[in-house]
């Protein structure tokens, strides 16, 4: 996909037209999946294949579904992971090492120290670039600038309601069913958070991405009851001042440990990518 930009800085227009129609190529068929694929229409985006688990190939769906990027049909420009750490392993290197950028939702992925190593060594030998869509969370742009300052503490909460935990290590410490008061299930850092908890604190990796690091930045996750909403806080403070930020995310449909904002979020990267001129 090649961007002309045409602007008339003293005159009257400025446009921004694509020489061609993106490609992409969607890992994930869940919550976050289904949202972003019911958007590429409006993108004008088209998606050559669905990348799934070995053994879920078929090549009658629509688009493709294939468990090799080498069976994809056509060259995508960009994979999009909406597939969580393993589909991000799984693919994440290969796909960059072919030359395809990738865009991914599985940022806690990036704690473990092994594969974020395998996907800068794989980008640098395919030229690729790894993208990070900003997730359920907001105000990470003011932390990315605040870093370049001293940035002396960053902490993390999350709250979900008890159903929002299962099938994390809550369970181990928690009866999710019959609790009754917020409870804090874990305490530690980013890196802890986002390696033990794979579908829950990938908010806390990006927060630990765009500031202070997955050792420095300071996790909360708390069962709450009384929240119907995914509840994600930052504060912060440093040289810049202070910060503090809060959303209260509504889950998606399919998925509701899932906030909607995370699959908006891949929808915004994509618009961005498309644009001449953007964030
Ligand atoms: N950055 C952020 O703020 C957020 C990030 N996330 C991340 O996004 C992930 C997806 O969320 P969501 O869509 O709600 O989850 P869902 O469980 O609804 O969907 C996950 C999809 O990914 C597929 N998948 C999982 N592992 C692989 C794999 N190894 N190879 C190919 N496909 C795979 C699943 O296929 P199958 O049916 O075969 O298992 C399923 O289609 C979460 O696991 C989490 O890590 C989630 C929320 C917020
Ligand atoms: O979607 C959310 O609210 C956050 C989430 O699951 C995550 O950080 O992995």
């Amino acid at each position: 996909m090649i961007l002309t930009c045409r602007t008339a800085i003293n005159g009257s227009s400025f446009a921004i037209t694509r020489s061609s129609q993106m490609k992409v190529a969607i890992i994930g068929q869940g919550a976050i999946g289904s949202f972003v694929r019911g958007k590429l229409a409006q993108l004008d985006i088209t998606e050559v294949g669905q990348i799934v688990r070995s053994g879920k190939d078929d090549a009658n769906a629509v688009p493709p579904m294939v468990s090799e990027l080498a069976a994809l049909p056509e060259k995508p420009d960009l994979v999009i992971d909406c597939g969580g750490h393993t589909a991000l392993a799984e693919f994440g290197p290969l796909a960059l090492e072919a030359g395809f950028d990738v865009l991914t939702v599985s940022l806690g992925a990036l704690a473990d120290t092994d594969l974020e190593a395998r996907l800068a060594v794989a980008a640098k030998a395919g030229n690729a670039r790894l993208h990070l869509a900003s997730g359920a969370i907001g105000a990470l742009d003011a932390l990315r600038s605040a870093v370049s300052g001293d940035l002396d503490a960053v902490v993390y909460t999350g709250r979900k309601p008890p159903q929002g935990w299962v099938g994390s290590p809550a369970e181990t410490v928690l009866k999710l069913d019959t609790l009754t008061e917020a409870t804090v299930h874990f305490e530690g850092t980013a890196r802890e958070a986002a390696l033990r908890y794979p579908k829950n604190a990938n908010v806390a990796a990006a927060v630990a991405l765009s500031g202070i690091g997955f050792d420095r930045t300071r996790v909360k996750l708390i069962a709450d009851p009384h929240v119907d909403k995914n509840v994600h806080q930052i504060s912060a403070q440093g040289e810049f001042g202070s910060l503090t930020f809060e959303i209260s995310g509504a889950g998606l449909p399919e998925n509701p440990k899932s906030s909607a904002l995370a699959a908006m979020s891949v929808v915004a990267a994509l618009r961005e990518m498309q644009k001449a001129v953007g964030f």
